[in-house]
């Protein structure tokens, strides 16, 4: 298929030795030093830097001899099992972030640190993806981070190859992307970003982890995740996502607000289709109170022109007033989304996500990402399992109950 050959955008492979040490005020991170890259480090990340950083390596220091090397700014000279407060954590988990120097990273790096997203239990290593243009900017990441001083953060690496970056890790959140200026559609990205994602699918393809889960995030986030499941064919593809939980966090605040109600009596929202002016957001199984939201609200023209117009072009109206694209809220949706995926999903519930569309019961053409209603199933050291695209709607459900209208508009879309 055409958007498996798309061609790389960065060579194969591109290592910088790296430099700067630097000290900690907290005892635990002291000693920390960069040391030289290594082309093929098996565990872990390497750190890239820019050549005209190279220096000479820094010496270990006398007392942290046969302790293992350090990367990035978080250095383990210490052991992390002798800590008594790390003994009923789990362990490490490498989460990757792509695109780590942009706005939307800005926010989410700080939450995935802090335990909100994995769990007050669960430490994590981050792995930041920049390139040399902003490579700067991710050492000022790392070092807010280092600041933080958050305790499950266990390590930082920056790195501007995908194929060091990705090394081992059990999530990508692939944020990297151009984002769109006021007048633009989402599409209008795809030549531009489309290539990022080909060739970071082949570089997860080659050495994340088999089960890695994959959330996409930079626009057009559908067709950006289906190149990149195409591009690594070695990891399922239902681990592969594409964001439309924003879409669904919008629909819910604007039925709590036109029903009156708060957000958390507000479930069973689906966004159907495509993160673009094409979704379908799904007031017709929406609930509000457990009652059915088309009831509560008792407005279907509202719901069939504005509702679904403002959802659909929340985006657009955003960058118009902000001069930017949504930031805070993308980073808050994708909390929410990784959360669904590792929790088990409520009875009766689900939430919406780019998924591939390969077996589905609803009439939706295979082969692509498609956003639908999902459930999660979960095992007992909270990893996903397994991802069920969950028939919450049955077919029959789908065939009688949705008005020929609507179903015209979700295979469509
Ligand atoms: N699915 C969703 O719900 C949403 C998706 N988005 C999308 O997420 C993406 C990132 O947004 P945001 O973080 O605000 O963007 P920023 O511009 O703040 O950061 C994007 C990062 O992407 C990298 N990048 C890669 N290629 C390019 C390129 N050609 N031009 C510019 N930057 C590039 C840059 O890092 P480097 O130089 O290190 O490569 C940059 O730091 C966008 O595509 C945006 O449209 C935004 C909101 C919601
Ligand atoms: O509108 C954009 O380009 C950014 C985005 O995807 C959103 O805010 O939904």
């Amino acid at each position: 298929m055409a958007i498996a050959e798309l061609s790389p955008s960065y060579p194969r492979a591109r290592v910088h030795p790296s430099s700067l040490s630097s000290r900690f005020s907290n005892p635990l991170l002291s000693r920390c030093r960069f040391v030289p890259l290594r082309p093929s480090r098996p565990n872990g990340v390497l750190c890239s830097i820019a050549p005209n950083q190279i220096q000479v390596p820094v010496a270990p220091p006398a007392d942290s001899a046969g302790k293992k090397e350090c990367f990035g700014v978080f250095c383990t000279t210490y052991d992390l099992k002798a800590e008594e407060k790390t003994k009923s954590w789990k362990s490490l988990i490498n989460i990757a972030v792509s695109g780590a120097a942009g706005m939307i990273s800005n926010h989410l790096l700080f939450k995935l640190a802090s335990g909100e997203v994995f769990g007050s239990d669960q430490p994590i290593a981050l792995k930041l993806l920049g390139s040399e243009r902003s490579f700067q900017a991710l050492e000022g990441v790392a070092m807010e981070l280092e600041d933080s001083l958050y305790p499950l953060l266990r390590e930082v690496s920056i790195g501007i190859d995908p194929y060091e970056v990705f090394q081992d890790v059990e999530w990508a959140l692939l944020i990297g992307a151009k984002p769109r200026g006021p007048g633009m559609e989402r599409a209008d990205l795809l030549d531009i970003n489309g290539q990022i994602f080909a060739e970071q699918g082949k570089a997860l393809n080659a050495v994340a982890s088999r089960n890695a889960k994959v959330l996409v995030v930079g626009n057009p986030c559908n067709t950006n995740a289906l190149i990149c499941m195409k591009n690594a064919p070695n990891i399922p593809a239902k681990n592969f996502h594409a964001l439309t939980r924003l879409d669904e966090n919008r629909a819910k605040c604007q039925l709590a607000l036109k029903a009156g109600v708060f957000y958390d009596k507000v479930s069973n929202v689906t966004i159907w289709g495509n993160h673009s002016t094409t979704q379908v957001p799904d007031f017709l199984n929406a609930k509000i109170d457990g009652r059915p939201a088309k009831e509560v609200i008792n407005d279907i023209k509202w719901l069939e022109e504005e509702f679904t117009n403002i959802i659909q072009n929340r985006g657009g109206v955003l960058i118009k007033k902000w001069g930017r694209s949504s930031a805070a809220s993308t980073a808050v949706s994708m909390v929410d989304a990784i959360k669904s995926l590792i929790t088990p999903t409520p009875e009766g519930d689900w939430f919406s996500s780019g998924v591939y569309t390969n077996g589905n019961p609803y009439g939706i053409a295979e082969d692509i990402v498609f956003s639908m209603p999902c459930r999660s199933q979960v095992c007992d050291f909270c990893v996903l399992l397994d991802l069920l695209l969950r028939f919450s709607f049955s077919y029959l459900l789908w065939r009688n109950y949705f008005s020929p209208y609507f179903r015209e508009m979700v295979t469509m879309s």
